[in-house]
């Protein structure tokens, strides 16, 4: 990985973290062609990290690793992306995409379980088949990803995991499945950061409020204009990057966390403490933004907008 001046090219990505962080590092990132996962790919890219994405859509995988490496060619910086195709509700997939990477590339450092989603409706009419279906990709698929990359790798040479949660403290009206599905992630999370801490395992989680501007999560609710208005309940009055996710997953990841397990992360502009209509808070203006396309200034608070 080169350390050359090609760090300081005026980029459409600026990590807080310093060049060459992730060197010689490894990492999967489940659901990493889209949104978020495309973010955090890009970063521990950037980071000089290798990654490998993987997740069920092959043409997706695809379109998504295309614009990466085009992304990365551009930047100047060199890095490793490889991308295997994989269901994190089947263990037999989710066995080889972990023995795949170990053979390939000789380790497996960093594990993001980011992939995972569901749908909207109201609890009472969720069928059987739509429940199993959403916590078996958020809960199960995590819990079988954790357990094989521990088992082939992690359990002998050590490594970091971070799982995907939400905001899902106060229940989750119209995504129950999901709700109990991600808190079912936040135990497990605690658990394994107790249970495997004796193999220098670090396991943790990051919630983002459903505040977090992602085109993918938009079009997977048919809507774009699900995010319009949201920033107004949250108390720093707008509505969250796509990177400010990422950011916290590469700090979970780097060494400076090293004495952090079990815990989850909430990025939610405080949405999650705040207890309306007891209490409301006085109009302000948008908090700073933090994103890769401009920089924390007030303008960029005006609209946050993620263009990954
Ligand atoms: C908004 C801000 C917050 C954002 C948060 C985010 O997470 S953003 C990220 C957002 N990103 C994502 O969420 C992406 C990932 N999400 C997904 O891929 C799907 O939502 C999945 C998790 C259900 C998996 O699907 P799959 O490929 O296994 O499944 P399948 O299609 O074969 O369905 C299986 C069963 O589920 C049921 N069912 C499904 N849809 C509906 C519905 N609309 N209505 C009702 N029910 C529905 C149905 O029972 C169906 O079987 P049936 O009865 O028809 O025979
Ligand atoms: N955006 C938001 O506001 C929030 C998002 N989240 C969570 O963050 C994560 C990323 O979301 P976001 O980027 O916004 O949305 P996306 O829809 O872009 O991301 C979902 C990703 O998960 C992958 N995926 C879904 N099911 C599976 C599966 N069974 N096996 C493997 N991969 C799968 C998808 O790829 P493919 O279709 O190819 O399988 C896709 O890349 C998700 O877990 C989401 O629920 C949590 C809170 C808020």
């Amino acid at each position: 990985m080169s350390t050359s001046k090609s760090y300081y090219k005026p980029l459409n990505i600026s990590s807080v973290f310093r060049p060459g962080l992730f060197e010689n590092r490894v990492a999967i990132v489940t659901g990493g062609a889209t949104g978020i996962g495309k973010g955090i790919t890009k970063e521990l890219l950037f980071l000089g990290c290798t990654v490998v994405i993987a997740s069920r859509k092959a043409d997706r995988l695809a379109d998504g690793a295309e614009e990466i490496r085009n992304w990365l060619a551009n930047t100047g910086q060199r890095a490793t992306l490889h991308v295997v195709q994989c269901n994190v509700r089947n263990e037999d997939e989710v066995k080889k995409l972990i023995s795949t990477t170990v053979q390939k590339f000789g380790k497996l450092d960093f594990l993001i379980n980011n992939g995972g989603g569901q749908f909207l409706s109201p609890t009472a009419d969720i069928r059987l088949k739509g429940w199993n279906a959403v916590v078996e990709t958020n809960l199960t698929g995590t819990f079988l990803l954790c357990r094989e990359a521990y088992n082939q790798w992690m359990k002998e040479h050590g490594g970091t995991i971070v799982n995907m949660a939400m905001d899902m403290w106060k229940g989750y009206p119209y995504m129950g499945h999901s709700g109990a599905a991600r808190a079912g992630v936040v135990n497990l999370t605690k658990t394994l950061g107790v249970e495997w801490a004796q193999s220098n395992v670090r396991v943790n989680a990051v919630a983002p409020g459903s505040s977090i501007v992602s085109p993918t999560a938009a079009a997977n609710y048919g809507n774009v204009s699900i995010f319009d208005g949201v920033g107004e309940n949250i108390p720093m009055k707008r509505t969250g990057t796509v990177e400010e996710v990422c950011s916290a997953v590469c700090f979970l990841l780097s060494p400076g966390a090293a004495f952090i397990t079990g815990e989850t992360i909430r990025i939610d502009g405080g949405h999650s403490y705040y207890i309306t209509p007891n209490f409301r808070l006085p109009d302000s203006k948008p908090t700073d933004v933090y994103s890769w396309q401009s920089k924390f200034d007030a303008d960029a608070a005006k609209g946050p907008q993620s263009k990954l």
